[in-house]
């Protein structure tokens, strides 16, 4: 299997902190930047700025599996989920909040207790009213919990004013969000797009962590007394906003020009005439999974949300010799942080440029219709900014080995249109693939074509895309009866025989 696009991430991202691992050291070597002797890495460099930005932060591990992820960090955190129901059933509050310990796990935190609060809407000074904070307290207090997670985004008041009271670490959903796109991006770009997310959710919070950023601010900041109320602490956190500030001015800018590399290379795979397929679902579907089980390919499978963050092409060939590429792409998720909107926008783009969109869902799921409709929502925006047509989708349900026979029946009336398959067992995908050939079949055209001696390249190109179905030489080249889709007999119209 060709691996399309995958970035080199450790080669590439060398070059985002290149300035700070040369900033404060001679260079020692006048052959690399990276002086492995003389400080730290540029590794190691990138770890202590990540930690600097989040809120997330502890004891650190490595997964004990290695074969499975190659290496994530894990925080382990013991922490208290609380949530405000306002709406809607009981059930979906529940599965809002396993979804938030879903969440929370593969952050690396271990989930101690979750609470939720019936209110109309968010305590506007508090998130739960101030009552509800006092018996979280307790809870933490009894539990021994260190952080508490709250389902929703809350103001920076918000944050504080609940930390004043819980005296823990509070952080919100968005936070949580973030921190896991943090720790599983790998490509460059899908580094710069975090990086940029994380810095535009903390820069109105900066208050908050005054003492982390001082000591990233080092000795410069406390130099101008203390005394009134424009002390030390102020003028650093002016200080800090504007390193920020230009330290994402510097990344919108490096992330325009990585588009631009990536858009020129979509254009060269798509003038090649190959179908795309694009796999989009909610996070923790199965759409590694099944890319795999398709492709017989090691794309990284994780039950773990956002498993996925950079997208990954792999080529495959159907059953009729057709050759395809499936593109796998981050997991969707109710209210992503609108922070991230831009980094999902950014993966998406090739998903909006597909020929068809495999969309995977999660049969096994309590509520797949919401996942669905999370899903088609996010497209649809996307979709919106892009101002281009949707391109067709395909359901499929995944994990039907999972499901009952009663909920198995309740989902074929629902989506009778859907496949349903098991990308673990492998049952169902023979349907899949066929369903597929069927649809980029759809369009196929019947030609006679004259290659001329000239251009020998179109005679391989059609037998990897195209059905030959004879051949004749002559002697002014090659006469090939081929059925084809319509975009290589648009492209190879010049060749049509006249006779
Ligand atoms: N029972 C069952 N489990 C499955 C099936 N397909 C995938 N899984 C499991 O579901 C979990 C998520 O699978 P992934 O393939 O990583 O899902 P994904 O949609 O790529 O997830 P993200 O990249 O995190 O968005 C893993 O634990 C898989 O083993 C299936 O057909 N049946
Ligand atoms: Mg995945």
């Amino acid at each position: 299997m060709t691996e399309l696009t995958n970035d080199s991430a450790l080669t590439e991202d060398a070059a985002l902190t290149e300035e700070a691992a040369t900033a404060d050291r001679p260079t020692a070597s006048r052959f690399s930047v990276r002086d492995l002797s003389s400080g730290p890495t540029t590794g190691e460099l990138q770890l202590d700025d990540r930690a600097s930005l989040q809120r997330v932060v502890g004891l650190s591990t490595e997964l004990e599996d290695i074969t499975e992820v190659e290496y994530r960090q894990l925080r382990l955190e013991q922490v208290v989920l609380v949530g405000v129901w306002t709406s809607g059933s009981v059930a979906a509050a529940h599965a809002s909040m396993a979804e938030l310990a879903a969440l929370a796990e593969t952050a690396g935190s271990q989930v101690l207790e979750a609470l939720i609060q019936r209110r109309s809407k968010p305590d506007s000074a508090t998130y739960l009213g101030s009552g509800k904070a006092e018996e979280l307290r307790e809870v933490v207090l009894a539990t021994g919990a260190d952080t508490v997670i709250c389902d929703g985004e809350l103001t920076p008041a918000q944050l504080t004013a609940l930390e004043k009271v819980v005296k823990v670490k509070v952080i919100d959903r968005t936070a949580l969000i973030l921190d896991i796109f943090a720790q599983h991006a790998t490509s460059r770009e899908g580094k710069a797009q975090v990086a940029l997310a994380q810095m535009e959710y903390m820069l109105p919070r900066l208050r908050g962590w005054g003492e982390s950023m001082s000591r990233q601010a080092g000795g410069r900041a406390g130099s101008n007394g203390g005394v009134g109320l424009r002390g030390p602490g102020e003028t650093k956190i002016e200080t800090d906003r504007r390193r920020i500030r230009e330290r994402m001015a510097k990344l919108r800018k490096e992330i325009r020009g990585m588009k631009t590399a990536r858009s020129v290379k979509r254009a060269a795979r798509r003038r090649g005439g190959v179908p795309a397929l694009t796999v989009v679902g909610y996070t923790n579907a199965g759409k590694s999974s099944l890319v795999n089980a398709m492709t017989g390919s090691g794309v990284l499978v994780q039950d773990a949300l956002f498993a996925t963050l950079d997208p990954t092409t792999r080529r495959a060939q159907l059953a009729d010799g057709h050759e395809v590429v499936f593109t796998d792409t981050v997991g969707f998720v109710r209210h992503l942080p609108t922070q991230l909107v831009e980094a999902f926008r950014s993966t998406l783009e090739e998903a909006v440029d597909a020929d068809l969109l495999v969309h995977v869902v999660d049969g096994a799921d309590p509520f797949p219709a919401n996942q669905i409709s999370a899903v088609r929502q996010v497209l649809g925006d996307v979709l919106a900014e892009e101002k281009r047509p949707a391109p067709p989708e395909m359901l499929v349900i995944n994990k039907i080995d999972a499901v009952d026979g009663l909920t198995m029946t309740a989902l074929r009336g629902e989506y009778p249109d859907a496949q349903f398959v098991s990308a673990r067992t492998g049952e169902g995908l023979d349907g899949l693939f066929a369903a597929i050939t069927e649809f980029l079949q759809r369009d196929d055209v019947d030609a006679v074509l004259q290659v001329p001696f000239s251009r020998g390249e179109v005679i391989s190109r059609l037998h990897q895309q195209a059905h030959v179905i004879d051949t004749e030489h002559n002697e002014t080249g090659t006469r090939m009866r081929v059925r084809m889709p319509a975009a290589l007999a648009a492209e190879f119209s010049d060749l049509v025989a006249s006779d």
